[in-house]
């Protein structure tokens, strides 16, 4: 009936403002149309990019922990590998200063930890970075 009237409506301020009302109703139904669209599409759309995000996350630190989980396995006790900086391993050896030996895959250092404890650090020579697939199985197997 509205629909009829309209065309009818032009000039006459009554009925006009039946036509405002008219229109208005309908934008307003247009908004919570776009918004009942927009905003569940908006949100899954974030949610999407959330689940792209942790999963690129996820999968290089799986990734970063595949390196050594084979050799976890093959040790009968649990490591907790702490993964120094060259900065932090200068530090250590006292900028590399005292040689304690010397192996096939590189020199062996002297170094004393924060909490005083003595190790051994072994700078891995370039030349043998080709061998490097049993540089970490010797780790594993001196810290047993
Ligand atoms: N934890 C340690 N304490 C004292 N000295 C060490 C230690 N680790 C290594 N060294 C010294 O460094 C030398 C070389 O050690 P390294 O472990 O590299 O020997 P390697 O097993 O014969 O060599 P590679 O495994 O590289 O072929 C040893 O002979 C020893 O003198």
């Amino acid at each position: 009936m509205l629909c009829n009237c309209a065309t009818r409506l032009e000039g006459n301020p009554l009925c006009s403002k039946v036509k405002d009302a008219y229109c208005s109703n309908k934008k307003n139904t247009i908004h919570i149309i776009l918004i009942a669209v927009i905003v569940p599409v908006v949100l899954v759309s974030l949610l999407v990019v959330m689940c792209i995000l942790w999963k690129l996350c996820w999968k290089g630190k799986s990734e970063d922990h595949e390196d050594y989980s084979m050799y976890e396995e093959e040790t009968p006790l649990h490591i907790d590998i702490r993964r120094f900086t060259y900065t932090e391993l200068k530090l250590i050896t006292k900028d590399f200063q005292s040689i304690i030996g010397k192996g096939g895959f590189g020199i062996v250092y002297h170094g004393t930890l924060e909490n005083g404890d003595e190790v051994a650090v072994k700078v891995l020579m370039e030349t043998s970075i080709a061998e490097s697939k049993d540089f970490l199985p010797e780790v594993y197997h001196k810290t047993n």
